[in-house]
């Protein structure tokens, strides 16, 4: 896999401390992060809500060089792609299950300078994502019913993992909720490259160690 998906570590500052959005960020990016995770939830697609394009545009003025993902837990994704770009987002991952338009919004958030990713609930079957697998630089399979961090790691969606890496060798596969070094190997075995973890890194009182053991696990699969 030479020039193929390279093992990331994302954390998700879903469960630290909010009030402190940015010293928990730094945090991260200086325990090893290689990209952060940053969670939107607007109340409709979720039950919960989170934030939106004014917190990651202050974000982005303090953190100017980090990958920010964001996560669009949102019921209308095609409605806030060009505030996103605006705000300094560098890939913008919606939910299959709330677009109208998949390839439409493919296009525009292509076009407003952002990599496409493509989530899928628990619920939602993998062959749904198969025809628009070509368009995304990223594949999102959900590991917990989206809406909450600390959630309990749910093994049978390795099998979506599974056949999305055969179908797309080269896409970048990313797997979210309840992600750790408990299961990290299964996550990385069924060929998930982009690991979301929320509660085991920032919880953690040594979250670069957790970081570094998330990311020696995926590098077995995924060497650089
Ligand atoms: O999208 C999410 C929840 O909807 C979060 O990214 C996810 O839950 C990460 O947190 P944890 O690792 O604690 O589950
Ligand atoms: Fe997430």
């Amino acid at each position: 896999m030479a020039c193929g998906p390279k093992a990331m570590i994302g954390p998700s500052i879903l469960n630290s401390d909010l009030s402190m959005l940015y010293d928990e960020s730094e945090k991260m990016i200086n325990s090893g992060a290689d990209y952060l995770h940053l969670d939107v939830m607007d109340g409709h697609f979720v039950p919960n809500l989170t934030f939106g394009h004014p917190v990651v545009k202050c974000l982005r003025q303090k953190i100017p060089k980090s990958f920010f993902d964001m996560h669009m837990m949102v019921a209308n994704p095609e409605k806030w792609v060009e505030a996103m770009a605006d705000a300094g987002a560098n890939q913008y991952t919606f939910h299959i299950e709330a677009s109208k338009d998949v390839p439409d919004l493919c296009r525009k958030i292509k076009e407003a300078g952002m990599k496409v990713g493509i989530g899928l609930k628990p619920g939602t079957d993998v062959s749904v994502v198969l025809p628009y697998g070509p368009l995304a630089d990223m594949l999102l399979v959900m590991t917990v019913e989206p809406g909450f961090g600390g959630q309990k790691f749910m093994a049978d969606m390795m099998p979506k993992v599974e056949r999305l890496r055969a179908e797309f060798p080269l896409v970048n596969i990313e797997v979210d909720g309840g992600v750790s070094p408990a299961n990290i190997d299964q996550c990385a075995k069924a060929g998930a490259n982009m690991i979301v973890s929320g509660s085991a890194v920032v919880k953690s009182p040594q979250p670069a160690e957790v970081i570094s053991q998330l990311k020696q696990a995926v590098q077995k699969v995924f060497p650089e």
